[in-house]
Parts: structure tokens; C-alpha cells; sequence
């Protein structure tokens, strides 16, 4: 069999755990010792000895891409393609419960999911349409605490009545927001798993049948896991089914999101059955830096108490760059990144992490001007640009006429001569007769609600997408599409801009129909290409880029990085404030859950780990000073090589640049970090210097033209007052 010659090349506990027949299994295990082979390799296992059918299998991971490398893998342990295994997200796979079952859940069959994007913006709405101003509390709070009741398994209706008054308004938009979904027929991501859980509650032959079916659930990265998917999966399992689960404690993150690592603990004692197998070897990482990574987390308390171990060779020092500013950060990594494509390492192989989204804007910069192609995930995802979600707002209406979120989108886009004061009174109107945008459109033509001109306006929109959905009915999924941008006028809108933008965007419009001709869905069964694909969109966790398939650099979050490995990271912005976060920092189980992030960045790392810090940074508009992260103390200082700004400035520097501004610039009057003034090159920012006098130059930064070495002598440079 083939598996059994796989299987030779795992360790015993993790074959053990492959091939475990306890009901209940639990893999508790760190960073990098095998936690997901294992998973694959058992699935594998269990279909090839015909212990379970691909059909009888259900996995659950934590990101679409970890669920198609799954896939993937588990094929290429197989000698045939096992068709039939469920294997996705928690949100995934309970969208794909709930478009079997809309009917039973008294879903239309169209139902469209809501992204966090829009589903503040319906928030809003709803806060407007009940009379709540947005100054005396922000939609943000009502969205996070919406979240939060359905990630415990709470609707509006169960929510405990309070004395307190501001509890007593986020439970009253928490009620007219479920109605406003209800009516709308869309669901936003807790929803979906709350509908999943009341699916099995509600319906026990449903129930049953699903119990019947899948006789083996495993589970990847268990530790962040919450309270309503926990509570599914347990209703799932039933008395029957197998239940694998893998996780690690020091690698829960999502504290803030609801997830409940206690899960891992409480896990045993509902299944007091429960094997459990620690993996302690580490088969990723150097064992610099997998030292690194145990120092650092040793720290926390309440640790279920796990060391790694690894046979590998020590492998390089951590390097650690102390940049003089964000700029001169990312200009640091982007040549490192340089100089290793310069000795034939692949793009791929290398990543760049950070705490916060808004650290991408300046490393993106840095690698444009090297020519470096780079691919974010997280941040402005593909499918959250402007010109893209109004394609996909055309195409949720044709699915969906009652999503009154894509109506709003694009009832005016490109325009069409229906202004706000007429889409207020459709709104009004909606709200009266309790019934969809659409709807409410359709009643102000008839009714002659409206005046002439945007009667007829409102009128041929109706007739648009009607049309739209006949043209479209018997076509490709990318046919349609672009047949949406042609024919929407959303293409003749763009193209009638100017511009590099204007580009932009019709390529992303573009690349949208090449996302819908490259999909594939495997759930035909129950599921129309085109609803499929909206729903992937929805929850695509930003995994999609534009340039998808050359091979670059990765640039994500250190919460997007969970389970990826990369031989050659890079963590940026190690600072006090930003990381730990300056929200966590303060609070003891604020500041473990930084720690437990900063050891999933350093795990990440095969063969080498770069980490840099900027002494100023400017940020959100304000620029701020702060000490190096406490995370690099913690890393034991023979691990680490520290690397400043060029050597001729010695520790001139690091005293504030005092060396420098004596002995070579006291002529120029120029320092470091200085702003000055280029004839030619506009404003910049001094980051280093070298030579002496006829000799001495300087490296700017130039805010358009890039990083230039110049000759004092002759540069004609300029200080500015900072
Ligand atoms: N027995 C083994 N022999 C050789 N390589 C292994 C073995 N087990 C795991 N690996 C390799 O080690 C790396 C880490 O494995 P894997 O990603 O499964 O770890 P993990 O425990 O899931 O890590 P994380 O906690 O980060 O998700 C992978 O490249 C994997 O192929
Ligand atoms: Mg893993």
C-alpha cells in the first residue's frame, strides 16, 4: 500500500497518532513538529485501509488555502483521487450546509454572505434607520459586539436584558440588525455558523444523516477554536463519529475573536476517553532559531508545557536590523530580499511579516522600487477593490434580488441619474413595508412614487438587472461575468477616466473574469457556480492577489501566517507599542496572546530569521519613538547578530547621531534623519553617510525618486526644518 510506505518516513508518535483507533484523539504538539502531516497523512491512512470512505470524511481548517494544500496532499498520498471529502473552513463548509439546507432554514435559496466590509455598512444603516447616532456610538462597536454574541451562540433574542443602558441600545441594533439580514436574505460570518448549529438542533433527521455520514472529523489548529464551532462540531460527532484534533496552545491568537484555547483542556474532559500524543520533535526550523522560539515563550504562564527539540544544525544567527525609521526598515529588507534573488533563491521562499496591515504600505513601496514582485495576503484584498465589488455587486443581485447591500452598491454606478434623495425614498419605503430595496424600487415605479425623472431612471435599473440575469442564464461563470462588466456600463465608466488608475482598474476587472474562469467549484451538487463563487469571495481571507501566479515574495500579518513555512523570514516593526501592541500590552493576558504571536513569527522561519526594528516610525500620520520590542530581549543575545546603518557611523548612531553631525556634515549642516532639500529629487530623508570630507556622502531617501547615494560635495542638498 502506498500510505504504509509514506508512513516510514514519520516518527512513532506521530504514526501512532496516524494510525490511532481511539475515538477521541487530541495531537498536542508545537510549532512545526508535523501536526498537519499528520492530519493529512492520517486521512490518507484511513482511506486507504478502508477504515473510513472519502466520503465518510470531514476536515476542518483554518484558511482556504490550508484546505486546498490539504486536498492536495492528502491526493498525492493516495494511488486514486478520493472524491466525496468535505474538507474546508468552519465558514466553508457551513456555507455549503446551508445551501443544501436553505429551505429548512427558511433561507432564500439566493442567500448571499455578508463580508465584514459590508456588514458594517449595513450596521450603519441599521443605527440610522432606528434613530441611533453614530458619534454617541460608533458602528464599530455595534459590529464588534454583534460578533461577539454569535461567536458565543447568542441572537438578539437570547442576549440577557440589562439595566445598563449602552448594553440595552447594542442589544436593540443587534435585533433590527438580524431583521435587516433576515430581509435582505444575507448572513454575515457568524451567522453562518449559528445557522449551521441550529441546523443540527433544529432538525434531527438533518442531523442524523451528517452523523451517519461522516464517521471521521478531524480538526486542524484546534487552539483557536470558539465557542459556537466547538459546540457544532460536538453536536456533529455525536456518540459515533472519530474525532481527531490538533493544536497548540502557545499558538493561540485569536483570543480577541472569541476563539477559547481552554477548548484544548475542556476537549479531554468531554471525551474523558481522549488519547493524547505530544510530537516534540521539530522538523522546520534551524535550532537557532527554534531556541529563539522557546526562550521567548517560556515566558508565559499557564503553559501546558511543551519543549521542541530539533537534530537539525544550528544554522545562522538571528539577524536583527535596527533601522533608523519605517522607511529605511523596508529599504534594509527589500535588499537583503535582493541579495538573496541575487544568489538564485526563489521569491517564494521568503516572506515578510508584521503586526499590522498598515506596516505594508511602506515595505510595498520599497519593493517596487527594487523590482521585487511581492503578494500581500490580508490587508486591501483583491476582491475589496472598489471596481471589483461593484462587478461582484452586479453579480450578487442577479443571485439575489433582495441583497440590498449590492443594490445600494451599485443602484448608481456607474451613474444613472438616481441620487441620494431617491435611494432615501426607497429606503423609506422599505422600511415601511418591511421589505427588500428591490422590492421597494419595484413598488415607487408602480405606485408612481417618485418623480418623473428618476422614476424612469429607477425603472430602466430594474430592467438592467432583469436583463442581465436573462442574458446570463445560460452562460459560463466567466461569461458572465464579463458579459456584467460590458454590459453594466461599468466598463465605458472606467475606460472615460484618465489615468494609471483608471488602468488599474479595468485590469482588476479583468482579473476578475480570469478568478472566474480559473474556478472550480466542488459543489455542484448543491450549489450554482455563480452562487459558489460569491461565496468563496466572501471568504476568501484575502489569499487571492492579482498577480497570482508568479513567483514573489509574501507579505502578510503574523495572524495570516499561522501554519505557512517559509525558509527565509523577516519580521518587521519589532517595537514596543507595536508589537506587543500597545492595545495588549498593558494586560497580562493581552500581552501572552503578543507572545504567543511572536512565537508563530519566529516558528515560521526554516533557515533563517531576520528581525528589524525602526527607532522613529511614522504611522497613522504621527511619528513615534519606541524602544525595541521586549520580545527581542528575550531572545537569548547569543542567538542574535545585530546590524546597524553603515559602519563609519559606529556608535556614533546609536547616541543619536551625534558622531555624524560633528565629523563629516559639520560643514553641510546636515544630520541624520535629517529632512533635505535635492534641486532635482525633491524632499528626502538622510539615512546614512560615509567618507570625510571632498569624500563625505550621504544616502537619502527621496519621497518620489527613491533611495539615491550622493556626494555632499556636490548635491546641493538643503536642510529642511523637520
Ligand atoms: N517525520 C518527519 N520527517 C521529515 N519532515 C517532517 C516530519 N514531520 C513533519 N515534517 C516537516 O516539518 C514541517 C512542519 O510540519 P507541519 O507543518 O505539519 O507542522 P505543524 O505542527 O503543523 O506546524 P504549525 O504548528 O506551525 O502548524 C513540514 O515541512 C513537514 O513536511
Ligand atoms: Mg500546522
Amino acid at each position: 500500500m502506498q500510505i504504509l510506505e509514506q508512513l516510514v518516513q514519520l516518527n512513532s508518535p506521530q504514526q501512532q497518532a496516524v494510525k490511532s483507533d481511539r475515538q477521541h484523539l487530541l495531537v498536542l504538539a508545537g510549532a512545526g513538529s508535523g501536526k498537519t502531516r499528520v492530519l493529512t497523512h492520517r486521512i490518507a491512512w484511513l482511506v486507504e485501509t478502508g477504515l473510513a470512505s472519502p466520503n465518510g470524511i470531514l476536515a476542518v481548517t483554518f484558511t482556504n488555502k490550508a484546505a486546498r494544500e490539504m486536498r492536495q496532499r492528502v491526493e498525492e498520498l493516495l494511488p486514486f483521487n478520493p472524491r466525496g471529502m468535505w474538507i474546508g473552513t468552519f465558514h466553508g463548509l457551513a456555507h455549503r450546509l446551508l445551501k443544501a439546507h436553505w429551505k429548512a432554514l427558511k433561507l432564500p435559496e439566493g442567500f448571499q454572505v455578508l463580508d465584514s466590509d459590508d456588514q458594517l455598512r449595513l450596521v450603519k444603516r441599521v443605527m440610522t434607520d432606528i434613530g441611533i447616532n453614530d458619534e454617541t456610538l460608533q458602528p464599530k462597536t455595534a459590529q464588534w459586539y454583534i460578533n461577539e454574541q454569535k461567536d458565543e451562540g447568542r441572537r438578539a433574542a437570547h442576549v440577557m436584558e440589562s439595566s445598563d443602558p449602552f448594553d440595552t441600545t447594542l442589544r436593540k441594533i443587534y435585533l433590527a440588525y438580524e431583521q435587516a439580514c433576515e430581509r435582505s436574505g444575507v448572513v454575515d460570518f457568524g451567522e453562518l455558523l449559528l445557522r449551521a448549529h441550529e441546523l443540527w438542533l433544529n432538525h434531527p433527521p438533518i442531523l442524523e444523516h451528517y452523523q451517519q455520514r461522516f464517521r471521521y472529523v478531524l480538526v486542524d489548529e484546534f487552539q483557536d477554536i470558539n465557542t459556537i464551532q466547538y459546540a457544532w462540531l460536538r453536536v456533529l460527532c455525536g456518540q459515533q463519529s472519530h474525532l481527531t484534533v490538533v493544536g497548540d496552545d502557545d499558538q493561540s491568537i485569536y483570543g480577541w475573536r472569541g476563539a477559547k484555547v481552554e477548548n484544548i483542556q475542556q476537549f479531554s474532559k468531554d471525551y474523558p476517553d481522549t488519547e493524547i500524543i505530544r510530537l516534540e520533535q521539530n522538523y522546520r526550523s534551524t535550532a537557532t532559531i527554534l531556541k529563539a522560539a522557546n526562550a521567548v515563550i517560556d515566558n508565559n504562564s499557564g503553559r501546558l508545557g511543551k519543549e521542541l527539540w530539533t537534530t537539525g544544525e544550528e544554522g545562522d544567527p538571528i539577524d536583527v536590523y535596527a533601522a533608523f525609521n519605517e522607511i529605511d526598515e523596508a529599504r534594509y529588507l527589500a535588499e537583503q530580499i535582493e541579495q538573496l534573488l541575487e544568489q538564485g533563491e526563489n521569491a517564494l521562499d521568503m516572506a515578510i511579516l508584521y503586526r499590522s496591515n498598515a506596516q505594508s504600505r511602506v515595505l510595498e513601496e520599497a519593493l517596487i522600487q527594487a523590482r521585487i514582485p511581492y503578494r500581500i495576503y490580508g490587508g486591501l484584498r483583491f476582491y475589496e477593490r472598489q471596481e471589483v465589488k461593484n462587478v461582484l455587486a452586479y453579480m450578487r443581485l442577479i443571485a439575489n434580488r433582495f441583497d440590498d447591500a449590492a443594490m445600494e452598491r451599485i443602484i448608481n454606478v456607474p451613474t444613472r441619474a438616481i441620487g441620494g434623495k431617491t435611494v432615501e425614498t426607497l429606503r423609506a419605503i422599505a422600511r415601511e413595508q418591511g421589505c427588500a430595496l428591490w422590492q421597494a424600487a419595484g413598488l415607487a415605479v408602480h405606485n408612481k412614487l417618485l418623480p418623473g425623472r428618476a422614476s424612469n431612471a429607477v425603472q430602466a435599473f430594474i430592467e438592467l438587472i432583469d436583463e442581465l440575469n436573462q442574458e446570463t442564464a445560460e452562460m459560463e461563470l466567466h461569461e458572465l461575468t464579463q458579459h456584467v462588466i460590458d454590459a453594466s456600463g461599468l466598463k465605458e465608466h472606467h475606460q472615460k477616466e484618465k489615468g494609471e488608475k483608471a488602468r488599474a482598474r479595468l485590469e482588476n476587472m479583468q482579473e476578475l473574469v480570469s478568478a472566474t474562469r480559473n474556478f472550480n467549484t466542488e459543489q455542484e451538487d448543491v450549489v450554482s457556480p455563480l452562487d459558489a463563487f460569491l461565496a468563496e469571495v466572501s471568504l476568501d481571507a484575502g489569499e487571492r492577489q492579482a498577480d497570482d501566479s508568479k513567483d514573489s515574495v509574501s507579505l502578510m500579518t503574523l495572524h495570516s501566517a499561522k501554519g505557512l513555512e517559509f525558509p527565509y523570514v523577516f519580521i518587521a516593526g519589532m517595537e514596543e507599542s507595536l508589537f506587543p501592541h500597545k492595545m495588549s500590552m498593558d494586560e497580562p493576558t493581552g500581552l501572552e496572546e503578543e507572545r504567543r504571536l511572536c512565537y508563530v513569527g519566529i516558528t515560521r522561519a526554516m533557515r533563517k530569521l531576520t528581525l528589524s526594528y525602526a527607532e522613529s516610525r511614522r504611522m497613522f500620520g504621527n511619528e513615534t519613538f519606541n524602544r525595541p520590542s521586549r520580545f527581542i530581549r528575550e531572545i537569548p543575545a547569543p542567538l542574535l547578530k545585530e546590524i546597524r546603518l553603515k559602519s563609519t557611523l559606529g556608535s556614533g548612531f546609536s547616541s543619536g547621531g551625534s558622531g555624524f553631525k560633528e565629523e563629516v556634515a559639520s560643514g553641510y549642516g546636515i544630520q541624520l534623519g535629517q529632512r533635505v532639500m535635492h534641486p532635482f529629487f525633491g524632499e528626502g530623508i538622510v539615512l546614512a553617510a560615509s567618507g570625510n570630507g571632498a569624500n563625505a556622502s550621504v544616502t537619502v531617501e527621496f519621497e518620489s525618486e527613491g533611495t539615491k547615494e550622493l556626494m555632499l560635495q556636490y548635491a546641493k542638498l538643503s536642510a529642511l526644518e523637520s
